[in-house]
């Protein structure tokens, strides 16, 4: 009989890790976090300055340490509730708490296999590869990893969760509370454009993420197609939607995904458009590129250009995210054990892999990097 993710064993797994970005908790932290961030990444100075100013006008301090301490604090409710055994331990690529104090604390749990959650919905380099490069390069500085892949503490991955029915219905419930408050704003929502928006990436990450599966964008544009269609049916009327980026860097000459959210705004605002409902799918919580690219930049672009614009809530802590987020959890153990299950999607796109292929969500396509990245095909398991 096939199992649904509903069942509530979590073996093999007795830990869970919550795995994430990390941000600056004080001034003092800007510079060494930006240096982490950007080791080797070939990001020009000038735009580095950019980004540590836009942490000081908020004190030094991004709101992600705190959110995914609200998340991991929702995560272990909803799985006491459920009867789930199973501690979590956070840890980030690029602050403290560090992937290798991560490995420490499981180890001081007594945990050998852990199940990696990672805060990024979306696969593509920056999503996905990048932090099982950071697991496997943080395992092989502490001695741990061997050469065929064998690992200390052995980690498996949740598959990449844009088109799980939770996520998509959170952003969904999101937009629509958007719409109640553009009304009470004096915006019109029937005549209202949907503006989704994510991280912009390079187009050769672009590129790069499409093999073995859809491109970064594509996912983008498939969770839009659900949830426009959600709102389409709930409000009673056709919705227009675009996709949009922001938060680009790198040198002006590399071409990223666009069009950048400021562009469109002002280019939809020439052509008539008053009322837009700003939703940020690429992000799981507010932090800086929301709070800054977004609230402060975008929406100052949209006031501008004498607009009624409504920035709606990213998934968060919402309860239909993370319920959906502890089935993901049971669902990649039941995998694990080798039983049947239904892995549940919404839109056009199959479940993601997340054993994935060895050339997957490369940097740059065709270009191996030579680092070794844990829950891959060519590696342990
Ligand atoms: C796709 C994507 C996500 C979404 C997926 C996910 O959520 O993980 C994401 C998240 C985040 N990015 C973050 C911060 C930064 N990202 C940077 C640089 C870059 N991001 C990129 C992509 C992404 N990034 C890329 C292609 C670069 C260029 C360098 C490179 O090729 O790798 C830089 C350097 C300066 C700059 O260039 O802006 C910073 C400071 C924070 C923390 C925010 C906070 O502190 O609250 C978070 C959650
Ligand atoms: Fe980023």
């Amino acid at each position: 009989m096939p199992m649904t993710p509903r069942s509530a064993d979590p073996g093999p797994y007795d830990a869970l890790l919550l795995y994430s970005f990390g941000g600056p908790n004080k001034p003092e932290d800007v510079v060494p976090f930006l240096r982490n961030v950007t080791a080797g990444k070939g990001i020009p100075d000038s735009r580095l300055e950019e980004v540590g100013e836009h942490y000081y006008g908020f004190g030094g301090k991004s709101p992600i340490n705190e959110q995914n301490l609200a998340l991991k604090a929702a995560l272990e409710a909803e799985l006491a509730d459920r009867g789930i055994d199973l501690p979590i331990v956070w840890g980030n690529r690029n602050w403290e708490p560090y992937t290798t104090d991560a490995i420490g604390e499981l180890e001081r749990l007594g945990a050998n296999r852990a199940v990696a959650l990672v805060t990024s919905a979306y696969s593509s380099y920056s999503g996905c590869r990048q932090y099982r490069e950071d697991l496997a390069v943080t395992l092989e500085k502490r001695g741990q990893l061997g050469p065929d892949g064998s690992t200390g503490v052995q980690f498996d991955k949740v598959r990449s969760y844009f088109n799980h029915p939770g996520f998509v219905a959170a952003n969904a419930e999101a937009v629509l509370e958007a719409y109640e408050e553009l009304e009470t704003k004096g915006g019109d929502p029937a005549a209202a454009t949907i503006v989704f928006v994510t991280h912009s990436i390079p187009d050769t990450m672009e590129e790069a993420s499409g093999v073995g599966h859809a491109t970064y964008s594509a996912q983008h544009l498939d969770v839009a197609a659900v949830i426009a269609a959600v709102v389409s049916e709930v409000r009673g009327h056709a919705v227009e939607w675009e996709l949009a980026y922001c938060s680009r860097s790198g040198p002006p000459s590399q071409p990223w995904l666009e069009p950048d959210v400021n562009d469109l705004l002002t280019e939809r605002a020439g052509e008539g458009l008053k009322d837009v409902v700003l939703s940020p799918i690429g992000f799981v919580s507010d932090h800086m590129e929301v709070a800054y690219d977004l609230d402060t930049e975008a929406m100052a672009t949209a006031t501008e250009l004498g607009m009624t614009a409504v920035r709606a809530g990213t998934v968060g802590t919402r309860p239909v995210f993370v319920s959906g987020l502890v089935d993901l959890i049971l669902e990649r153990a039941a995998l694990a054990r080798g039983d049947e299950v239904e892995q549940a999607t919404v839109g056009s796109l199959p479940a993601f892999p997340s054993v994935t292929p060895p050339d997957c969500c490369l940097r740059r396509h065709a270009e191996p990097s030579g680092i070794p990245a844990l829950c891959s095909e060519d590696m342990h398991r």
